[in-house]
């Protein structure tokens, strides 16, 4: 398997205060790689690292050009709580916000299998929790990058929209053969979906 990030030696601190330390590991084409570990330990961190959201003081994270390729968000993110849709822009408009290249078709199918078509005209303010999250998933999705990082992103959702959501990532991840880091507490969820689980310590 070919890895598509390469991480080595990354190091991280808050404040003087080491978060990540010297952590290296790859994640390669066509995985879930589930990374678990106690509260605290820098699971969050190291996802923002990956996505470019936290720098971090030393350490490199080798990204294959691929992952630039014909996409406008090379690394999608899904977080717990979803609070970075438009609230501006309906169910639909987020969707579309992130893809030039998906039909009409496409992006209705994508909402069905979230089950937010027919929600598709609603704003973020008339949606629940897991609708937002739902949407937040197939915007992550719609994105068409190769990589997917998802940050405990099924844990606020009843345990048959989990399951659905688990289904419907595997089911994506295989045909696209995306790689995806997802991050969760549950061990069941891990083995569930995980190809690799990595524990942090
Ligand atoms: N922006 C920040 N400024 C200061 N400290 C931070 C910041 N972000 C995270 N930390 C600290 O870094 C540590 C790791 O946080 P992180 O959110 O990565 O942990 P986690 O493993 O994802 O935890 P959880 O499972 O509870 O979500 C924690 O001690 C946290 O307080």
């Amino acid at each position: 398997m070919k890895p598509i990030l390469k991480i080595r030696g990354l190091t991280k601190s808050f404040e003087e205060i080491p978060v990540i330390h010297n952590l290296s590991l790859d994640v390669f084409e066509d995985e879930i790689l589930c990374i678990m570990g106690p509260s605290g330990v820098g699971k969050s961190t190291l996802l923002n690292c990956i996505a470019g959201i936290t720098p971090f003081e030393s350490g490199e994270i080798y990204c294959d050009p691929v992952l630039y390729e014909n996409v406008k968000v090379p690394f999608p993110f899904v977080f717990q709580e979803m609070d970075t849709l438009l609230p501006w822009k309906t169910v639909r408009q987020n969707v579309i916000l992130v893809t030039d290249h998906m039909l009409n078709d496409e992006i209705d199918a994508l909402l069905d299998r979230v089950d937010l078509l027919k929600h598709a005209h609603k704003y973020p303010r008339e949606l629940s929790g897991g609708m937002k999250q739902r949407v937040g998933i197939a915007r992550a999705l719609a994105c068409r990058s190769k990589v997917l990082l998802m940050d405990e992103p099924f844990g606020s959702l009843d345990l048959e929209m989990r399951v659905k959501l688990q289904d419907l990532l595997m089911s994506i991840q295989k045909k696209f053969k995306l790689s995806v880091v997802f991050v969760t507490h549950d061990l069941n969820e891990a083995e569930r979906i995980g190809n690799r689980i990595i524990k942090l310590a």
